[in-house]
């Protein structure tokens, strides 16, 4: 078991769970939380880095260094680390259960022949069974993050483990109970909202539950020479005896979210903004033709700009114009995204802002407050970069100063409720101080 393994009880002392018919229980706020309020922290418990990552981070603490400065396993050739210390750690906690058959392993034909994200879940699995192969059986069967592991609710699936990669003496029937933990408990951790490992935090899985308009996100701490940290922050004012929800996937996926939700998470999901597409029903594709396209485009953003409450937050359709459903049809996202970012890169500044803010006023509708995927750029910063690239290669107007310093100084509220995730250097935050330096002379 990880020695560093660390659960911030205390801060889970705020919240209680609360029986429930569908999906066993809910986590209810015992305090009031401010919007950015810590609610639990807790290490991970296993972690994997995505294969593009290996030989960047430390494969123990996932400290991001520069190609060639990790030390390499002499064992295996296939993990890096910051120092001996991570190493060390790493090698007790279970890597030595691994070193020698790693590569016999990923390289056989029945690794290889897994999906991609099986292959993560094979690699996941070998870490937990080499963790738990690597102390003694009653330290195990005390650890209160197997123990939590253990009580997950299994997914929906019932389909066999992968092959897995150390020699252990669990029987095929407890490793598929273990795995069958893995679909529907499985984090993905990002840095700066980019993924770029997955883990497994089993008292954050034991205590959220999922909603697509949430009052709280997932944000991970970095920290050198220990597993990285899984901080629940609260994206709004929470109440005392309010349920904290988190986002499982991203709720933008407003067609596919509920067959991911039933064949992933085995749950129909009754939050207000599903409870409005479900009364939407049938979502048109988006018009092709350009005129129509930007007349739909228009509507939402003037919808957008009167609506007050969000219908997605508050549940009532009756306030969602007819006209405006296709906008929820997946391809309008896309097509949004394409134009901006082809107009972006250009030089056509002018449709690049006129899509940005379209695709703002989207996100507006269908996120809750503060979402990090707004203030993480596309619709903030990278409207910001924008404005500024227009700014400083045309004769803009001061209208584009004027949304350059809306969208920098709005980017720059989100990402203060969130606070600092993922790597040491600064990321989006670090752009927006930039930004708001050059807005100032614009002042
Ligand atoms: C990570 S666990 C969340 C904690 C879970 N409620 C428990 O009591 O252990 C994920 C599982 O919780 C249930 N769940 C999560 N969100 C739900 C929701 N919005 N409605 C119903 N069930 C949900 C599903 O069974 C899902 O597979």
């Amino acid at each position: 078991m990880p020695s560093d393994y660390q659960s911030n009880i205390d801060l889970a002392e705020n919240v209680s769970l609360d029986p429930l018919a569908v999906g066993r229980s809910r986590c209810m706020a015992n305090i009031a939380f401010s919007a950015g309020s810590i609610i639990l922290s807790n290490s991970s418990f296993i972690d994997i880095l995505l294969p593009s990552e290996k030989g960047h981070r430390c494969d123990h603490c996932h400290n991001l260094s520069g190609i060639g400065s990790l030390k390499r396993c002499t064992g295996c050739a296939s993990f890096y680390y910051c120092d001996h210390t991570c190493q060390s750690k790493h090698w007790k906690s279970g890597h030595r259960k691994i070193c020698k058959l790693y590569n016999t392993y990923i390289s056989a034909a029945s690794f290889q022949a897994l999906e991609e994200h099986k292959k993560m879940d094979a690699l996941l699995l070998s870490s937990l069974i080499a963790h738990l192969s690597s102390v003694d059986a009653k330290e195990r069967d005390e650890n209160t993050a197997f123990l939590t592991f253990q009580s997950l609710l299994p997914g929906p699936m019932t389909t066999s483990a992968p092959p897995i990669c150390p020699k252990h003496s669990f029987t095929a029937g407890v490793i598929d109970g273990f795995y069958s933990r893995f679909e529907n408990n499985n984090f993905s951790i990002h840095s700066h909202f980019n993924t770029y490992a997955h883990g497994i935090f089993p008292i954050a899985s034991r205590l959220f539950n999922h909603s697509c308009m949430p009052n709280a996100a997932v944000k991970f701490i970095i920290q050198v020479h220990k597993p990285v940290k899984l901080e629940i922050v609260a994206l709004r004012a929470i109440s005392k005896g309010d349920e904290i929800c988190i986002p499982y996937i991203d709720p933008a996926l407003l067609q596919t979210r509920t067959t991911i939700f039933d064949l992933t998470y085995g749950f129909t999901c009754s939050c207000p903004s599903c409870n409005v597409i479900r009364k939407v029903g049938f979502i048109p594709e988006p018009p092709k033709e350009p005129v129509r396209f930007q007349a739909v485009c228009e509507r939402l953003r003037e919808f957008v700009g009167v609506m007050g409450l969000s219908p997605f937050l508050t549940g009532d359709d009756s306030l969602f114009p007819t006209e405006l459903t296709c906008v929820l049809h997946e391809s309008f996202i896309s097509t949004l995204s394409e134009q901006f970012s082809a107009a972006s890169h250009d030089g056509r500044y002018d449709v690049a802002l006129e899509s940005s803010s379209s695709l703002f006023a989207l996100y507006q509708l269908i996120y809750p407050l503060n979402y990090p995927q707004i203030g993480k750029c596309l619709h903030l910063l990278e409207k910001a970069k924008t404005c500024w690239n227009h700014i400083v290669r045309s004769t803009s107007t001061m209208e584009v100063a004027a949304e350059l310093k809306n969208s920098v100084v709005a980017a720059k509220q989100i990402l203060t409720v969130i606070g600092h995730e993922g790597d040491h250097d600064d990321g989006p935050l670090a752009e927006i101080e930039t930004l708001l330096l050059e807005v100032e002379t614009y002042d």
